[in-house]
């Protein structure tokens, strides 16, 4: 593999309309070397056409996409992207063994068949048509054909796509191998969990434009944070819950137990520390107090939630 100084992928300012959505609207990221980065967004957010421009499959209406410092084509070229799309037709009346070959065959820099049909869990059904395939199956004939050869950058939409738990599991398995040979790769998800376990870096996209860009934990922390409960015992003073510092969100709800009437109380803080230290300060006596971290599906919740809001 080479190395250079380039980022891998350089968009600036990216913007592309279709009819009047637009799909993509400013786009500025920049990819680094042996990052693994997912792309998280709703439907219609624009992962799609994002990783198309970045392809050279659609060219931008303005601003100017980058790869290896040069055009789409160029890195295509030289063999330096393999691409597993979401709807790429396989072609019909081949084997599976057939296409990966071809594949191979085309590649600056290609792997054996045999091996890369083996890493994608596919050498039992080389003789099989492709159009014999299961939705699940059909998927890792694609990843195959993005890992025929020795690519710099790997760019994967909603991969996991049709395949079961354990599919998807083996699937990031073999792509985790592809990263830790210090390959860029970059994925397009609705799965949170995946991008949470897999991803280095998480770009989150709203409407074509760029929520967030960073790790899982950074994008968890910067939703508002943390949820805290606990049960108080007697009456409530909800209006001096609402005026503890750094609250985001609060629910009471009546608690009765054995030991008498009570209430459960739940909160959403920017800095849990201070919260509950203020808490303490009312003079309050909370029990079975709990402190969690926001999941990356509540914090993406969160996060677009807000956009929303704030364009109506
Ligand atoms: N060829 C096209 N013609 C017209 N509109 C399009 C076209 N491609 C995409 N769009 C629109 O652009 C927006 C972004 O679509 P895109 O497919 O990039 O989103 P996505 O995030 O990949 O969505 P999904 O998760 O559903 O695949 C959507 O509103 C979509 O309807």
């Amino acid at each position: 593999m080479t190395t250079q100084t380039a980022p891998v992928v350089d968009f600036d300012q990216v913007s592309r309309n279709f009819g009047n959505v637009r799909a993509v609207d400013g786009l500025t990221l920049s990819l680094r070397p042996g990052e693994t980065v997912a792309l998280l967004g709703p439907n219609g957010a624009g992962k799609s056409t994002t990783l198309d421009l970045l392809l050279g499959l659609k060219q931008p209406d303005s601003g100017a996409v980058r790869v290896f410092g040069g055009t789409a084509r160029e890195a295509i070229v030289a063999g330096r992207v393999g691409a597993m799309l979401q709807s790429g037709g396989l072609m019909d009346e081949v084997t599976v063994a057939e296409l990966v070959g071809l594949a191979c065959a085309l590649h600056p820099r290609p792997y054996k068949a045999s091996d890369v049909m083996a890493r994608a869990g596919i050498a039992q059904i080389a003789s099989r048509k492709v159009n014999k395939l299961s939705g699940g199956q059909a998927q890792r004939v694609r990843f195959a054909l993005a890992t025929a050869g020795d690519s710099d950058l790997i760019v994967l939409d909603e991969p996991t796509t049709g395949m079961d738990v354990t599919a998807r599991q083996s699937f990031w398995a073999t792509m985790r191998e592809q990263a830790d040979q210090g390959r860029t790769v970059l994925f397009a998800t609705h799965y949170l969990e995946e991008a949470d376990a897999i991803a280095d870096r998480v770009l989150v996209l709203h409407r074509g434009r760029l929520l967030a860009d960073g790790t899982a934990a950074e994008i968890k922390a910067r939703a508002g944070a943390r949820r805290i409960s606990f049960d108080l015992e007697g009456e409530t003073d909800e209006r001096a819950l609402r005026e503890l510092p750094f609250l985001t969100a609060l629910t009471v709800s009546r608690n009765d137990s054995a030991a008498g009437s009570g209430h459960t109380v739940r909160i959403q803080s920017a800095d849990a520390d201070a919260t509950v230290h203020a808490l303490y300060g009312l003079g309050l006596y909370p029990r079975n107090l709990e402190v969690a971290g926001l999941g990356l599906e509540q914090a993406f919740v969160a996060i677009t939630a807000a956009e929303e809001a704030k364009t109506k």
